[in-house]
């Protein structure tokens, strides 16, 4: 009999990407829809997490990469959830799907801003959307001033799929390096978390609801049951998988 293979929850950022590529091509998912879903889910976790009676002022910091796509989504569903997001953007390449979704924001008046010092003291939460698993270290700017801003201020933070300066399969920086004091309250991993979420402690998701147990199975991925109609489930705290 065959050995059976062992499955696993965590995806490194080479697997993440080959994911990705499968998902896009024998997946049959156009890019716009998996950002879309992820971008819906990370909403969804923002309402779970700091409802907008509470932390209505969002501002959504959005990286060049595909990361900085799911926020300008997520900023979209967390305007019609009833916040109020304010977009940092400072790195925005002329692709088509980027530039649709900056429409989509300044069609529902969603504000962008070159004042991030400003912008981050004026927020009652951050979303994190500035790099995800093809972040290679060690930042560039502008960005080296926004993760100080971020290690510094006492704001809630998200972080999309990884907290934006940690190694994806490694983890936050050494004591000394950029990043190394920033650690984001609430985490959304999409797909499946990636080996630096072993390091996280706050509230964990799991977005981005788009792969079949077929495809998971493939992978060698053991995924949760997302509940009902979400787009999000939450996984148990670091120290109660021991
Ligand atoms: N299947 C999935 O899981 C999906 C993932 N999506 C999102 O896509 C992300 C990956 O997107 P991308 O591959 O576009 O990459 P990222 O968004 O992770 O970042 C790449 C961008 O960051 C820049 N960059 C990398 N290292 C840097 C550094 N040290 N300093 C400054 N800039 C740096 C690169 O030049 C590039 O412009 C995921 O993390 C996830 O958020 C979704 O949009 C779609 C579906
Ligand atoms: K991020």
């Amino acid at each position: 009999m065959a050995a059976s293979r062992v499955r696993q929850m965590y995806l490194t950022a080479k697997n993440a990407a080959a994911l990705d590529a499968e998902l896009m091509s024998s997946g049959g998912f156009s890019l716009d829809q998996l950002m879309e879903l992820a971008g819906l889910s990370c909403a969804q976790a923002v309402y779970k997490s700091y409802p907008p009676e509470s932390k209505r002022r969002v501002l959504v910091i959005a990286g060049p990469g595909n990361n900085g796509g799911d926020g300008l989504v997520a900023a979209r569903h967390l305007k019609l959830f009833g916040y109020s997001p304010t977009v940092y953007y400072p790195k925005r390449p002329n692709r088509d799907i980027y530039n649709r979704l900056y429409a989509q924001l300044t069609n529902l008046k969603i504000s962008f801003t070159d004042d991030i010092d400003t912008a981050i003291t004026e927020a009652d939460q951050i979303l994190d959307a500035i790099f995800g698993f093809s972040f290679t270290p060690p930042i560039r700017d502008p960005f080296v001033h926004v993760i100080g801003l971020l290690e510094s201020s006492k704001k809630p933070v998200v972080s999309i799929d990884i907290p934006s300066s940690w190694d994806v399969d490694s983890g936050p920086p050494n004591t000394g390096e950029i990043g190394a004091g920033f650690v984001p309250n609430v985490l959304v991993s999409l797909t499946a978390p990636k080996p630096a979420a072993r390091f996280f402690k706050g509230r964990h998701f799991l977005g981005g609801r788009f792969v079949s147990k077929e495809l998971a199975e493939k992978q060698g991925l053991s995924l949760p049951e997302y509940p009902g109609v979400d787009q999000v489930v939450e996984l148990p705290a670091e120290n109660e998988k021991l």
